[in-house]
């Protein structure tokens, strides 16, 4: 069951957003579709809803074909950014409508609301009026209301986006725990890495209407297939730095690393920001930019040949002489043991992962 897309066109005027798509979604899965600005995440699940035309191509859902139904024959409940509630009517009256409209009892209309404003922390403003609510609580009725519906779909495009970031954190968990009780499929859209890392059981990094990859977070995270979700996914994400391959040998500037690899030719290396340390001499040479305390860690910012890298470091590690370092500062970026990543010039598509061992941090005195 799930969602099925095959062969999906969708334009806007001549201009090809979905080319040829196919997508997979499992029945019961958390599917969040992660993309920047423009990438076509919203035209994707607005196909899936009905709600724009499609140029060509098959939509199932549970097995039935959609693609010719309205919204409203799907058996979908979608929640979007921007939705109206209705201004005459008390919180509890919008997110009952529904089931009034289809004459469900009194009694469990009752305590399906109760449940659900619960869940969403709006128990406390069942009898007030939208305009009585701020825009986050506004936000939580809308989801309320999509929520107590028992639609085989749930299509959230940046539900949490009108939310504050504590508030939105704390969402995460509940959306998270409503979707272990209902058990139902939810396809979420979100330019968020960290939401997606959060919510997903599978992610879809889309780019200009091109699936990137599809993984599990854990996934995306330990085995991007290309630059691109390398630098999408973790925060910070990965730093990807230009070098050449020679014979086992990958150069950036004077420093090199060997690899168990014959590769040759010019490559990009990714590098997670967490097993880059400060080394006083041995190391990639960098342009200190400047740092910013995280509480935990240290994060350095500097750049090597234009490219803008990054380095976790906890903090006990570089705090007695961080101050010292001035913007343009030669510095000395170390590699811990952990994984590194060699991509492909041209394509960007991942060639090698390599367990790397790294060397010893050397001990500054100060
Ligand atoms: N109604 C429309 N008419 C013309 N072009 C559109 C229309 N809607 C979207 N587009 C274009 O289609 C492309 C994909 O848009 P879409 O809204 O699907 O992206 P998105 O990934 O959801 O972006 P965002 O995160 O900004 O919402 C964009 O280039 C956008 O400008």
């Amino acid at each position: 069951m799930g969602i099925d897309i095959e062969d999906l066109n969708v334009s806007y005027g001549g201009n090809e957003i979905l080319k040829n798509f196919n997508l997979r979604i499992n029945d019961g899965e958390f599917f969040v579709i992660l993309g920047s600005s423009g990438s076509g995440k919203t035209t994707l699940l607005r196909s899936i809803a009905g709600l724009i035309p499609i140029d060509s191509g098959k939509i199932y859902i549970d097995g039935n074909d959609v693609t010719d139904l309205y919204p409203s024959d799907r058996n979908i409940s979608m929640i979007f950014q921007n939705f109206a509630l209705y201004p005459h009517m008390t919180v509890f009256d919008n997110i009952s409508l529904n089931l009034k409209i289809r004459h469900v009892p009194k009694d469990e209309i009752k305590k399906m609301v109760n449940d659900v404003t619960e869940m969403l922390h709006i128990k406390q403003h069942l009898k007030k009026y939208p305009r009585q609510l701020s825009g986050g609580e506004q936000q939580r009725v809308g989801m309320a209301r999509a929520m107590i519906r028992n639609p085989s779909v749930f299509l959230m495009d940046e539900p949490l986006s009108n939310l504050d970031a504590k508030l939105r954190r704390e969402m995460l968990g509940e959306l998270r725990s409503f979707h272990e009780k209902i058990k139902k499929t939810i396809v979420y859209v979100c330019h968020d890495q960290d939401e997606a890392m959060a919510l997903a059981d599978r992610i879809l990094v889309l780019n200009q209407g091109n699936i990137m990859q599809i993984g599990t977070p854990d996934d995306l995270y330990e085995h991007p297939l290309n630059v691109f979700v390398a630098g999408f996914i973790g925060n910070p994400p990965m730093n990807i730095i230009k070098c050449e391959m020679e014979n086992s040998r990958l150069i950036i500037e004077d420093f090199s690393i060997d690899i168990d690899d014959d590769l040759n030719g010019h490559a990009y290396l990714g590098i997670r920001p967490e097993i880059l340390g400060l080394s006083e001499k041995h190391g990639i040479p960098a342009a200190f930019d400047y740092y910013i305390n995280s509480g935990l860690n240290i994060e350095v910012h500097a750049t090597i040949d234009d490219s803008p890298v990054r380095a976790v470091i906890p903090k006990e590690e570089v705090q007695s002489y961080i101050k010292d370092f001035k913007n343009g500062d030669t510095i000395y970026l170390s590699i811990k043991p952990g994984k590194l990543y060699v991509f492909n010039a041209d394509s960007g598509s991942i060639i090698r992962e390599v367990e790397y061992g790294g060397f010893k941090n050397v001990e500054r005195s100060n």
